[in-house]
């Protein structure tokens, strides 16, 4: 019934959409033909003058040659200087260079957010030339679009709005949008990162603000994939906010309301997911920074009927695992001691369970594929959560983490218990990994690296996923004067290399999902695959790797 009454809807948007262009016969003109930015392929173009100049996806600014200024009625509408678009590009970036900002300082440096309305105002008004500059320094530019900036431009993004960018869906859209999704220009649209707002980076729920992390992840998707801009869409599905802060602000931009739970959120999600996929069969959807309580529930739910995968829960766990199976190479043992690495997770939400569940794996497959490899496999593990270390005497545990409770006789005899503090953990078990995902900057305390020196492994590994940069777990100078030179490091959010004196550096590498999920997106979309397999996601891990 509900499917009758929304394609009857779609067909309405439909009929309405024909009416208006029967009665304004400019919405549907002869069209006409233009060169790209990059000047070898021709571009067909409904609009005249102004529309064209103020449309992103076909504006070239003063690129545009005479000839097109004359065919698309622009003439005197430009400076009449024409450029090209390297001189375009040239001094756009001696204004960007201007702030010389540093970037890998992210937020902390004042000029990042600067440079981010720069950037984001180019956007709006020219996207080729805004990819040209992203893609040519994607060193320099994704700690701006994407973590560790976007995360203070969500926090502050009701002022930050200027022009929309993507779509929302509301609570308040209920019933509406198997019809709404017509509302969006493209006919075409491969990537959808949608999220809800509940968990950006560590900076906890948003509300509609979080939109500019899905707008930041599919920038990655275009700069380093090469999905094509005009068929991305950024989403966000506002149910609401527990935010107390944004609540009370009469300046919010999302709804003022608590969030839905239970029945009524699914049904929201539902409806979201069916209407993307009626107008968008072949698209794919990522879900991004979802609280963990959804985050799991949704992936089941869906991942088996349509083309969707959990960026943190799979992307993470992705880039984790190249990352363990990096450390292994680089403390110089062979591959197979993958399974024999003890590894200390502090953060058992979406992220942290992501990372146990796909590394078990990992080692089971390593050690035949058994169910007694399985199961032998999470002994490795040792997850500790906001309170403590997690055992089979936990009262309410989450269904998710319960597989990798310790026993807790078998903790008892390394002298923990249920609850044991991280630094307990840490300096009973001697890990090999210290794997951060839990959201607290500074959680490696002195203490906890101290207790790292124990580590059995003489290079231990120290990887402080949590986002943006004041939420890693530690910092690398911390990690490398406590720890010691011999270490590995990486980090969520990008940070310098240490010097450690004697010419020698201290490599501070990036561990962020990043480095995945644009080939997860682009590997299903070439291969037209119908779901994102377990298969897939391990086999993307292993090659990150
Ligand atoms: N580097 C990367 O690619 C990624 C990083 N992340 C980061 O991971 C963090 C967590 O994300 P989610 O798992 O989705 O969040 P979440 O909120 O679901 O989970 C946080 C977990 O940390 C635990 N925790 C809180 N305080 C703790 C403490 N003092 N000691 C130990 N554990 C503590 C909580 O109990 C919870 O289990 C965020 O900062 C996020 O930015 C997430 C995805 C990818
Ligand atoms: C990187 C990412 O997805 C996160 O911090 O949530
Ligand atoms: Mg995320």
């Amino acid at each position: 019934m509900s499917n009758f009454y929304n394609q009857t809807r779609a067909a309405s948007s439909l009929m309405r959409r024909l009416k208006r262009s029967l009665i304004n016969p400019t919405a549907v003109t002869r069209p006409r033909c233009f060169t790209t930015a990059e000047g070898h392929r021709p571009t067909l173009v409904h609009k005249r003058s102004l529309d064209i100049l103020h449309d992103p996806w076909f504006n070239k600014g003063t690129a545009f040659s005479m000839t097109e200024r004359d065919r698309l009625d622009l003439r005197g509408l430009l400076p009449p200087n024409v450029m090209s678009s390297e001189q375009q590009i040239e001094r756009f970036m001696v204004d960007l260079k201007r702030l010389e900002v540093q970037a890998r300082d992210g937020p902390s440096d004042p000029n990042a957010l600067a440079k981010w309305r720069i950037l984001n105002r180019l956007h709006d008004r020219n996207e080729t030339m805004y990819y040209k500059v992203l893609i040519a320094n994607i060193e320099e530019y994704a700690p701006i679009v994407y973590t560790p900036t976007v995360g203070l431009v969500c926090q502050n993004y009701s002022g930050l709005f200027r022009r929309p960018r993507g779509m929302y869906f509301s609570a308040e859209d209920r019933g509406e949008m198997m019809s709404m999704v017509y509302n969006w220009p493209a006919d075409q649209v491969d990537m959808i990162v949608v999220t809800d707002g509940s968990r950006i980076l560590g900076l906890g729920d948003l509300g509609v603000q979080g939109i500019g992390i899905a707008i930041g992840k599919l920038d990655l998707y275009v700069a380093a994939a090469g999905i094509n801009p005009q068929r991305v869409l950024p989403v966000m599905i506002d149910v609401g906010t527990n935010n107390e802060k944004l609540l009370k602000n009469p300046l919010y931009l999302g709804l003022q309301q608590h969030r839905l739970d239970g029945d009524e959120y699914i049904a929201v999600i539902d409806e979201f997911m069916e209407a993307v996929f009626t107008r968008w069969p072949n698209v794919i959807v990522q879900f991004e920074d979802f609280q963990s309580k959804w985050a799991f529930k949704l992936l089941q739910r869906y991942r088996n009927t349509h083309r969707m995968f959990n960026d943190d829960v799979q992307g993470t766990a992705g880039v984790a695992i190249a990352g363990l199976l990096g450390a292994v190479r680089a403390q110089g043992r062979p591959m197979i001691d993958f399974p024999k690495q003890k590894i200390v997770v502090a953060g058992a939400g979406s992220a942290g369970i992501g990372v146990v569940n796909a590394a078990r794996k990992t080692m089971a497959r390593m050690l035949g594929n058994t169910e007694h490899a399985f199961d032998s496999a999470k002994s490795q593990f040792w997850v500790v959560d906001a309170n403590g270390l997690i055992t089979d005497e936990r009262e309410n545990i989450d269904p998710d983490a319960l597989p990798f409770a310790r026993n807790t006789n078998e903790a008892g005899r390394q002298g923990l218990r249920e609850g044991s503090s991280l630094v307990e953990v840490v300096r009973q078990v001697r890990p090999d990994v210290l794997l951060g995902l839990s959201g607290v900057g500074g959680l490696f305390s002195k203490e906890v690296l101290e207790a790292l020196k124990g580590s059995t492994s003489a290079k231990p590994a120290i990887f402080a996923m949590s986002n943006p940069t004041k939420n890693a777990e530690c910092t690398p100078e911390e990690a490398f004067s406590i720890v010691g030179d011999n270490i590995i490091f990486a980090s969520g959010s990008p940070f310098r290399d240490v010097d450690l004196g004697n010419r020698q550096i201290g490599h501070s590498n990036q561990g962020n999902n990043m480095y995945l999920f644009p080939g997860i997106g682009l590997g299903t979309l070439l291969s037209g695959s119908r779901i994102i397999s377990d298969g897939m996601l391990q086999a993307a891990a292993e090659r990150c790797g």
